[in-house]
């Protein structure tokens, strides 16, 4: 198998950089620390979103490469998501403009609705609304209007490409079919316990990239919906040692070779430099047939707080 790309072609003709430096619970000086290295040694997509509250330090960290010369604002690629309390029309985009304002950037490079669940607006900032007995307070949106939304934001010049994130194929198909500007990504969990097939053959007919998150299967993150450890895999400890890598760089080449964006997430220097380390070489189609076997639906990210919202996974993919 050849090496991998390092860039992904949008339908909105901008181009994506494969590898996104993910930021979820990166924050403060630890954040800025592993953000200005990932920069230095050449990451060239971040990923962030409103409810990580984090788009500041982000801002600072492009803003000061950017002014001392060390990083061009075209080449950087900066993807950010409206939250489920912002998703009516005029909040959808307030919410774009708060991101625009905490990030300090002129426009962004890719926006996305981050969950087709919406909450309730409680109008002060609020992003995870409770009741008085502590269960986060759920409201139906009509995402067509939030995509309307997100369209006048691209036809202003403010955002180059809109999408969508943890969205079912049906839910992509009924923004589709009301877009004049059609969704150029879709960012979800993939990983080699949940491989996403089915979905990739449906964006792959409609020219729609996927971004996989959580391809380590999120280690870090001690809400997890399950304990399995993608990392520990015999199989893919075996593949690693094979190929003479990391069972991470595995798992990320497995997902670039098949032409997705991947984002991932690490605080640390050395695996922040071992996780870019997934283009110029390959695992073999035996590899590749035995880490299929793997795949088994498991869900790490499972968004508890919305199983009862009717626009949860309204279909098994
Ligand atoms: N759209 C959505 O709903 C979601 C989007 N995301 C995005 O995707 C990104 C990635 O997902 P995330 O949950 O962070 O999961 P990942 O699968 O990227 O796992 C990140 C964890 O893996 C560890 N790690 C990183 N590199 C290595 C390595 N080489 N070897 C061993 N361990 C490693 C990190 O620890 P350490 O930091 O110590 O290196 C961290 O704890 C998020 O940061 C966020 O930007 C995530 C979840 C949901
Ligand atoms: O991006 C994300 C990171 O994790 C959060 C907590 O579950 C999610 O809300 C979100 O989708």
């Amino acid at each position: 198998m050849a090496s991998a790309a390092r860039y992904l072609a949008l339908n909105s003709g901008v181009k994506i950089p494969v590898l996104g430096f993910g930021t979820y619970m990166l924050k403060g000086d630890a954040l800025k620390s592993a953000l200005d290295y990932a920069l230095f040694i050449g990451y060239r997509h971040i990923d962030t979103a409103l409810s990580y509250e984090n788009e500041a330090a982000i801002g600072d960290v492009i803003s000061d490469r950017i002014r001392s010369g060390k990083l061009s604002r075209k080449d950087l690629f900066v993807t950010t998501k409206v939250p489920p309390v912002y998703l009516a029309y005029h909040a959808a985009i307030d919410s774009a403009k708060m991101s625009q304002e905490n990030l300090k950037l002129r426009y962004l490079d890719l926006l996305l609705i981050h969950q087709p669940w919406g909450l309730v607006n409680k109008g002060d900032g609020t992003l995870r609304p409770t009741d008085s007995k502590g269960k986060r307070e759920l409201a139906v949106y009509d995402l067509t209007e939030t995509w309307h939304a997100f369209e006048s934001l691209v036809n202003r010049g403010l955002v180059n490409s809109i999408g969508l994130s943890n969205f079912t194929a049906r839910q992509i198909e009924r923004i589709w079919k009301c877009a004049t500007v059609k969704p150029s990504n879709l960012q979800l969990e993939c990983h080699v316990y949940l491989q996403q097939w089915e979905l990739e053959k449906y964006c792959s007919d409609k020219h729609i990239v996927m971004s996989a998150y959580a391809p380590l299967g999120a280690p870090g993150n001690s809400q997890r919906s399950s304990s399995e450890q993608p990392l520990k895999d015999p199989v893919v400890c075996r593949i690693a040692k094979e190929c003479g890598k990391s069972p991470a760089q595995i798992l990320l080449n497995f997902l670039v070779q098949r032409k997705m964006a991947v984002i991932t997430k690490s605080g640390n220097h050395d695996r922040i430099k071992q996780n870019l380390d997934v283009f110029d070489w390959s695992i073999t189609t035996q590899h590749k047939k035995k880490i299929q076997q793997l795949d088994k639906n498991i869900r790490f990210f499972g968004f508890e707080w919305a199983v009862s919202h009717p626009e949860f996974y309204d279909e098994p993919f």
